[in-house]
């Protein structure tokens, strides 16, 4: 049964209402606001109510109510507490057929009351039908957030064009289009799809801010487009400014594996601020986490909490220089360690490629100092150790690449990553800042069982607040300070609210074991309906994956490295994002990320994806 929504004049309209409590109250107030007269009849009367009476604005009957009551009454409201008396005013309502809300049973309503959302003469009636007033109430609050106070103004205007519209005899098309162009003109309401805020914030953030961002991908530069401003998120979701919802596959870049706003972390995180968002000192939170962390991958046996993964791989290197008295490092072309020096460095051809900054600022002595052999080229690794191995402090890896697009790790790349350095002395130094907690709760160490002498983390562990982590073999560790002499230090290193958040995202992970293989399960469905839907199509692409971390590659090759990764055709990515944006569905905007599942992705959310992509393959076919 569906309600018939109206809207009463109740101007000196005489209304009663049985009950002065705080439903009472509810109801007393919205009808004065229409300028009802209102008269209450109960036994116990609430401070405000008395209030009211006392100002003359309401008349107050402080009696038992009585069968004759509604006698001369417009309207009646059974508010009170006693089901015996709301039944009796309903039935005397009924007989006299005089409409009746009765506040503890709509059953015996004849109207039920919506939860009013009024900006000057605009009201918007939200009702769940009596199922869950509560829900009213939410929805009510949600849209405080978007309808603007300056519609009352428009409605003036709108006003007085139609009163003028009526005297100069418009036709009914004239009519509308230019009320339309009244209230388009005003720019306050936005239709799904509309990035209108997003754009206006994007030109402020562009005078204030590099490029308007803080991150150099945030802003869409490999896609095109304003980039979306964010405003919230839940769950497997989130919602920009202009009030459109993405089902998000950035989650933060990763740390989100719970969702946005997962209810356990929120709760530590508030539980937390009040205790204290900082004190630069030693706490339990950062004990604990450090504990959970060794459970998780033994091989990180000492840990030092940092802020950023930046941080956590900076001080890694430092430190294999520290303890190995040798300055050169190997990394591998398209791996991302963080935006320190030393490992800003891309790949350039030749065998052993002395590093040639990938920045400004970058001085090419640092830059020397590194050098970038290629992903999955155990030849390539041979001849540098070869060469130079005597020197070299670390070969520092991202166990999964996550940076160039996903690219999985191969066998026998993995053991001469173990065999190498320990040969020549040298340190491994698995990047598991994306991995970590990612591909398996004991991250791609314990995935693939190859064991690194360090480890950073960051993003996961720090539940999607500002935190990495650097460890590893204990004798190592010991040279950090005060232990040893290779110095790092932080004010907020190991902060409360970041140990908290990942303390709480570690526990719901470790409490849940099956919830690894539902990932894998989900992003298996993700990739496949993916790979068919471009297929289908006839755009040739490669999907690779490891458990919940991914890329669509637009390029029919294999994609084992830099070099097969950059073959993507990434003007196909940017017009493939843009068309599932489009439908709300935010992937990373940029070719070479990985997109992220969380555990609050639903199937659902995997099938829309899916017949987004399906969309999206039409309009690509167009660019192919
Ligand atoms: C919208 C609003 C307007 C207003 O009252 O002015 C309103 N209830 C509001 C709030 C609210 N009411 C209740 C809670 C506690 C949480 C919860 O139970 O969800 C909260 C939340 C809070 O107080 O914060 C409890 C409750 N309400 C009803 C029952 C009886 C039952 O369901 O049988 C019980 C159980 C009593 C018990 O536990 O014994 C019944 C009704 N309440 C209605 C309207 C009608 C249906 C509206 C719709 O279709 O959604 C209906 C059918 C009759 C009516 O009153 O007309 C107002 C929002 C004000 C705002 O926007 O701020
Ligand atoms: N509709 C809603 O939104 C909503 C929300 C919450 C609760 N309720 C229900 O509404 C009812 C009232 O809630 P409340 O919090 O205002 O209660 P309350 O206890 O604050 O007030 C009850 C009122 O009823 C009066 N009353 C009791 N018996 C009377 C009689 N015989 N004659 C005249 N007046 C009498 C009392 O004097 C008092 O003023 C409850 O049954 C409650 O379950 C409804």
């Amino acid at each position: 049964m569906a309600y018939y929504p109206v809207m009463l004049d109740l101007r000196n309209k005489k209304c009663l209402v049985v009950g002065a409590g705080a439903v009472a109250y509810r109801k007393i107030r919205s009808l004065l606001e229409c300028g009802a007269a209102v008269t209450v009849i109960a036994t116990k009367i609430n401070k405000d109510i008395r209030e009211l009476g006392e100002k003359g604005r309401i008349v107050i009957l402080e009696r038992c109510y009585s069968v004759g009551d509604l006698e001369g009454f417009f309207m009646a409201f059974a508010a009170s507490d006693d089901p015996v008396v709301n039944r009796q005013v309903a039935e005397e309502a009924a007989q006299r057929g005089i409409p009746v809300n009765v506040a503890d049973d709509p059953g015996l309503s004849s109207f039920i009351v919506p939860s009013v959302l009024r900006r000057g003469d605009l009201a918007v009636a939200v009702s769940s039908g009596g199922k869950s007033p509560l829900l009213s109430k939410v929805v009510r609050e949600w849209l405080e957030g978007i309808v603007p106070e300056e519609v009352d103004d428009l409605i003036r205007d709108l006003e007085r064009a139609r009163a003028e519209a009526k005297a100069a005899k418009l036709t009914p098309e004239e009519k509308i289009r230019l009320y339309y162009s009244l209230i388009k003109g005003r720019g306050l309401f936005r239709g799904k799809g509309d990035k209108m805020k997003s754009s206006e914030l994007f030109q402020r953030a562009k005078k204030v801010m590099p490029g308007g961002v803080n991150s150099p991908v945030r802003a869409f530069g490999a896609v095109g487009g304003d980039p979306v401003f964010i405003k919230r998120g839940f769950g497997s979701r989130v919602w920009d400014e202009d009030g459109n919802e993405y089902i998000d596959y950035v989650l933060s870049w990763g740390p989100l594996i719970l969702g946005h706003s997962h209810p356990a972390v929120v709760e530590a995180l508030k539980r937390q601020a009040e205790l204290g968002t900082s004190f630069g000192a030693c706490t339990e939170l950062e004990v604990l986490l450090a504990e959970k962390i060794r459970e998780a991958v033994p091989s990180m046996e000492v840990v030092r909490m940092v802020n950023s993964g930046t941080e956590a791989t900076m001080s890694a290197i430092r430190l294999a220089r520290g303890y190995t008295g040798r300055n050169l490092i190997v990394k591998f072309a398209g791996c991302y360690h963080g935006h320190s020096d030393s490992l800003l460095i891309r790949a350039g051809s030749g065998l052993i490629t002395y590093g040639i900054p990938d920045s400004g600022g970058v001085p090419e002595d640092t830059a020397r100092l590194t050098l970038v052999a290629r992903y999955n080229d155990v030849d390539m690794l041979e001849e540098i150790f070869e060469e130079k191995g005597p020197d070299i402090a670390a070969v520092i890896v991202e166990p999964v690449a996550g940076n160039m697009g996903v690219v999985p790790p191969e066998e026998d790349f993995l053991r001469a990553l173990r065999e190498l350095p320990r040969k020549y002395g040298a340190l491994l130094i698995f990047d598991e800042v994306i991995t970590g907690f990612r591909v398996s709760y004991s991250g791609a160490q314990g995935y693939y069982g190859i064991e690194p002498d360090l480890t950073t983390l960051g993003k996961i562990i720090g539940g999607g607040l500002p935190v990495g982590v650097y460890g590893g073999r204990e004798d190592i560790m010991r040279c950090v300070s005060p232990d040893g002499p290779v110095y790092q230090a932080g004010t907020l290193s190991g902060n409360p609210l970041a140990m908290a958040a990942g303390l709480t995202t570690l526990e719901v992970l470790s409490k849940n074991p099956g919830l690894y293989d539902e990932l894998d399960r989900r992003a298996e469905r993700l990739c496949s309906g993916f790979k068919e839907v471009m297929e289908d199509a006839g755009i040739p692409v490669t999907v690779n994956r490891v458990c919940s971390m991914m890329t669509v590659f637009f390029t029919g090759e294999k994609v084992r490295n830099y070099d097969t990764a950059v073959k993507s055709d990434t003007r196909l990515y940017a017009v493939f994002f843009r068309e599932m944006l489009k439908q709300g569905v935010y992937l990373p905007p940029a070719q070479f990320e990985a997109f992220f599942l969380s555990a609050a992705h639903s199937d659902e959310d995997i099938k829309k994806t899916i017949e987004a992509a399906w969309n999206a393959a039409k309009n690509l076919k167009k660019n192919y």
